[in-house]
């Protein structure tokens, strides 16, 4: 058994949460187990002044990450499972994933009690093409301006006004304790999470088995079903935030799981949604074949035309 585990996390105060809560939880366990903490800036953190689409997606905030693992400056990384592109880098694996918090978006606004009550043409921040797209469906005169940064800096930006309201993670806002600044919650059925959302990914290097032994009791294999079939959706339709889509699974009674998602035009113009279950020993097939249901619908042609801009 090891006596030490250095944990990577990004320095956000969401990030530095997460790998808090994983280090507490480890202690508690293992309590002859030093734990500390290795704060890493990532690309990702460093360049707020444009969209996360332009500068390389959503890996940009886990790859320093994986190089201090591949290294062995780090035995983990505590990751939000959503940030993490659909193909972890070789050699590395997900020692656990966690039970989820809530996975709904949620509306947060000085003034606005829900999207209802958002006056025509309000405006809207959010950065993700999956919200953006949801939101437009459902509100077409609404205006959406991009917002990015972490979730501090995006309650900021609402605080002095450039927004009417803004979407994020309830689960986010709740691990900070922000759950006050929650006006309402989005119902998945109308916006539908991204793959992974709500859940904390724990990763470490495949062939280092102390490590993962010593977390292996973090892991919900609920969950993990659950995020198999999301992750094997994202792989499908292109495993990145730049593309308007999501997918949310859940366990149904016994060995079942039942997923919905959408693949949608960044306009909100076209939306194609399905539903469909199978049991857990066949959550991959089950992302598969929705991915393929979707991107049959229209999404193909909806991912062929993004991929022009
Ligand atoms: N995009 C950044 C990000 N990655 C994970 C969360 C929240 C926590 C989670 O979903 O697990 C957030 C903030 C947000 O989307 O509002």
């Amino acid at each position: 058994m090891k006596n030490r585990i250095v944990i990577a996390t990004r320095e956000s105060l969401l990030a530095l949460w997460q790998a808090r809560y994983v280090a507490g939880k480890i202690k508690e366990a293992h309590p002859e187990i030093d734990v500390e903490l290795l704060p890493v800036t990532t690309k990702g953190d460093q360049i707020l002044d444009r969209p996360l689409v332009e500068i390389g997606g959503k890996g940009l905030f886990i790859k320093e990450l994986e190089v201090m693992l591949l290294e062995g400056q780090a035995d983990l990384a505590v990751h939000s499972l959503k940030d993490m592109t659909a193909e972890l880098a070789d050699g590395l694996t997900l020692a656990a994933v966690t039970a989820r918090e809530d996975p709904r978006d949620a509306f947060v606004s000085g003034k606005y009690a829900s999207l209802d009550e958002l006056p025509q043409h309000a405006v809207v921040g959010t950065s993700s093409l999956r919200r953006q797209a949801q939101l437009l469906h459902y509100r077409p005169d609404l205006t959406v301006k991009s917002l990015r940064g972490n979730v501090q800096t995006r309650l900021r930006h609402l605080d002095e006004g450039e927004y009417d309201a803004v979407i994020l993670a309830a689960a986010g806002l709740k691990r900070l304790g922000l759950d006050r600044r929650i006006k309402s919650y989005i119902d998945t059925n109308d916006s539908i999470p991204a793959a992974g959302q709500g859940v904390m990914a724990i990763e470490a290097r495949t062939d280092d088995a102390d490590t993962l032994e010593a977390v292996s009791f973090l892991h919900n294999a609920n969950i993990a079903y659950c995020i198999r079939a999301e992750r094997a959706f994202l792989a499908k339709v292109g495993g990145d935030c730049k593309v308007p889509a999501g997918i949310f699974v859940v366990p149904d009674g016994r060995k079942k799981i039942v997923a919905k998602a959408f693949i949608a035009s960044p306009d909100g113009k076209e939306l194609y949604r399905g539903e469909d279950g199978a049991s857990d020993a066949e959550a991959e097939a089950l992302g598969e074949r929705l991915a393929e249901k979707l991107l049959n619908a229209g999404g193909r042609e909806i991912l062929k035309n993004l991929q022009k801009i």
